[in-house]
Parts: C-alpha cells; structure tokens; sequence
C-alpha cells in the first residue's frame, strides 16, 4: 500500500524572510564569516558572482527538457529510479509520493556514461554535458566549503571539500521535473489543493547540495524551529547552497541542515531543478570535527561511516530525522544540563558502561562497512578514509575512542559529577 507522505502542508505558516545573498567575489576574510554565519542561522543561503559559465548550466537546462519532453513509453527506459534512473511521482522506495518526475543519477563519470544510453539518443553528448555540469558546480561547491572551514577556523582549510573532491566521493546529481497545473496528470492519486506537493518536507543528507532552477517558484525552507516555511525566490542564474545532515554532524550541529520542500501549486509553467549533492566516499568516517568540540559543547554524535548513514537513510521516509538515530546523548539527558550527584564508585560504573555502548556502536559501525571497504581491503594501499578518518579510522579495524570528543579528559562530559 502507498501512503502519502506524513508531511501536513498545512501544519505552518508561511512567512516572507529575507534570505542571505552572498557575493563571492568579495574578500575571502569577509566572505568566509558570511557564510558561517548563513550556515548557523539559515543552514541557506543563495550565492552570486559563482564563475559558473551560463553556457554550462543552460546545456543541461535543455538537455533536460529534451529528456521530460519524451513520451512516457520512452522516459521509462531509463527507469524505474532505484535509486538511479528516471522515477515517477515515487520517490524513494518508501512510499513517498511527489506531483514530479525526475532523473537521479550518480556523479562517476562511468556510470553517466552507461545511464546516459537509456536518456538520451546522443548519449555521448549528454553525458559531456551532465560531467561539464558536475564539474563547474563541484568546484563552487569545493570553494564554499574551504570558505566555511575558513570562517571556523578551522586549521586545514580542504576539510570539507576533500571528501567530495576524492575520486570514490558518492555525489549524486538529479534533475527534478514538476509538470504545470494544466498537465497534471487527471487519474493522479494526490489531493488536488492549493499546496499541491511537490518534494516533500526533508533535510538533504550529504554534506552540501548546490540547487539551481528555471524562474518558476515552489521552493521552501522551513525557518526557526518549524515556525514557518519561507518561499525561495526562484533565480535561474543564481545557485542556492543547502546544509546537509553530514554537514551538521561534522560541525558538531554549528551548522544546520535545512528541512525544505517544493510547493508545485499555481505555476503555468514546469519548474525544472538541477541538484548537485556532494557526499563522502561510502568508507568516510564522519564525526565532529576536534574543532567543533570542547568540554562547553562536547560530540553530539557518534561517528558514523556515509555508507552507514545512506543505508539509514534508505530504511526511512523522506521526511523522518536520519541525524537523531546518530546522537549520543539523546534529546532531553543533554538538554537539561543538569548534573547528578553519585558516589565515586557508580560513576565509574556509569561511564564504563557508557565506553562499552560507545564501543559497541562503533564495531557495529565498523560491522557495517559497505561495498566500497571491502574494495579499500582489496587495495589496502588505497587509504580513502581521508583525514578525518584518523579520528575514527578502520585502517587498523580498532575505532579510536578519543574521537569522540570525549579526549582523555573528557569523562567530565558525561551528565554528571562525583562527590569529592
Ligand atoms: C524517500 C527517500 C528518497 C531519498 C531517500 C529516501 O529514503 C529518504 C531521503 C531522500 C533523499 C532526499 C534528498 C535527495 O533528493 C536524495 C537523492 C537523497 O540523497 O535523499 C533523496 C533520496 C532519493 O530520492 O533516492
Ligand atoms: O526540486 C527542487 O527544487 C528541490 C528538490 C529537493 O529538495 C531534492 O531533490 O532533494
Ligand atoms: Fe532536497
């Protein structure tokens, strides 16, 4: 049975927000504060002056409406999306539903060039075309994310941008396709009403998405805890920047991912959306940054491969919280900041048996490995667990503990304090 989305398009108010612009052709030092401080409150903001040539991006504007144009009989070709490939108002294989279709495709050039034979009748071009696209709008996504670990101060500037830079990064592209009111399809099975959905409410899971649209509207962004949902303008020579859950854990929550949807209600024309999301290799340890981390605000979560978060990800609907399954101290026992008195002996007890859950998640993890480590074991030299994988690295199949922010020191992390 296929149940709609437990989204309630009703349940917030939609509110007119100003959303931050950022020039980047301003000096780095001002521009890297600016984008901090987006990311803090916005997990959002739009980027202008990007160097990306309009040439690239309007070749695969057209390539994609060459493509939505087919008929039905051909577009199901390069279908059904699991997850790769042209879907159908299903998205995921969850049951979430969308007024949409769309083509969700990997970024290794080896599989556009074998997707692209079902896409298109010149799947040599279209392939040049989605790997010129990709290119630009990974590099943009590369400079933004050297200008947030700038902005936080962070020693090593390529922190971020190295794991979707690596050659075994699981990025993703997709070209969204919302028909217009006058060709929705009359047998659909959604609710016609003024807030038709479009994409439904979620947070994206990588590390960065990079969104570029035609002119028509129906992008939200939910603001302030929930309160309200804040329409996008839409600007087809711009890119919007979104804060993914990957993000949000290596910041150690400073940063946050967006919850955002499309709202595809009144417009007379389609609205296409290209996506860049920009992911680790499947085998990257992600986990606060040491940076990110002191005894005011120690690890909020635990460390966690991408393939581990993905496979989480694929086992929900779109619109649950993937990033609470991955806290270490469970909404509420942080919160309250309050500390508890016990004697000396059952604190002992209390955080041995807190190293030993900490250590089990971790070999769980570690249990999880997917696909791509089995192939870094085929080719030990191989070593993509990058440099954040030394805080929680498989190399030597041993998670290291003082990972997670806790340090030698860091028991006093613990929500509670003996008696002297
Ligand atoms: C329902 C689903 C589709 C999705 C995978 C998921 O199980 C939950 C997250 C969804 C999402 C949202 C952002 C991206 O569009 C996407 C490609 C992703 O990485 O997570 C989609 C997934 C998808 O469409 O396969
Ligand atoms: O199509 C859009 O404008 C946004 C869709 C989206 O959020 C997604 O594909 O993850
Ligand atoms: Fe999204």
């Amino acid at each position: 049975m296929v149940v709609p989305s437990p989204t309630s398009m009703r349940s917030r108010k939609t509110k007119a927000v100003g959303i931050p612009v950022i020039d980047l052709s301003l000096d780095r030092s001002i521009l890297s504060e600016l984008v901090v401080q987006a990311c803090e409150d916005y997990g959002f903001f739009k980027v202008v002056n990007h160097g990306v040539p309009m040439e690239v991006v309007s070749k695969l504007e057209n390539q994609g409406t060459e493509f939505f144009s087919k008929p039905a009989a051909e577009k199901k070709k390069a279908g059904p999306a699991t997850p790769f490939g042209y879907g159908c108002k299903n998205i995921g294989q969850n049951g979430d539903m969308g007024e949409l279709e769309y083509l969700l495709l990997h970024t290794n050039p080896l599989s556009i060039a074998e997707r692209s034979t079902t896409i298109s009748d010149d799947p040599q071009q279209f392939s040049g075309i989605v790997n010129g696209y990709i290119t630009e709008v990974r590099a943009l996504a590369c400079e933004v994310l050297d200008l947030m670990a700038q902005g936080l101060w962070i020693g090593d500037r390529t922190v971020f941008s190295r794991l979707i830079r690596d050659v075994d990064s699981d990025s993703l592209i997709r070209l969204n396709h919302y028909p217009s009111i006058k060709d929705w399809d009359p047998s659909s099975k959604l609710t016609r009403t003024d807030d038709q959905i479009g994409f439904g409410e979620h947070s994206d899971p990588q590390i960065l998405t990079i969104l570029r649209s035609n002119d028509v509207d129906g992008f939200q962004i939910c603001l302030h805890d929930d309160r309200f949902w804040v329409p996008v303008p839409p600007d087809p020579t711009q890119f919007y920047v979104i804060v993914g859950d990957a993000l949000q854990a290596l910041t150690n929550g400073r940063f946050v991912s967006v919850r955002h949807r499309v709202v595809a209600n009144s417009s007379v024309k389609p609205r296409m959306s290209m996506m860049f999301f920009g992911a680790p290799p499947l085998n990257a340890w992600i986990s606060p940054l040491p940076e990110m981390v002191s005894p005011q605000n120690p690890s909020l979560y635990r460390p966690f491969t991408w393939g581990e978060y993905k496979k989480v990800v694929y086992s929900l609907r779109l619109a649950n919280n993937r990033l609470d399954s991955f806290k270490l101290h469970p909404a509420g026992a942080g919160d309250q900041k309050s500390v508890t008195y016990v004697s000396r002996e059952m604190a002992s007890l209390v955080l041995l048996a807190e190293a030993l859950w900490i250590r089990r998640q971790s070999c769980d993890c570690l249990e999880n490995l997917s696909l791509s480590e089995e192939r870094a074991e085929k080719e030990p030299n191989k070593n993509s667990n990058h440099e954040l994988g030394k805080r929680g690295t498989a190399v030597d199949d041993k998670p290291q503990y003082d990972t997670f922010g806790l340090g030698k020191e860091g028991w006093n992390m613990a929500e509670f304090c003996w008696w002297p």
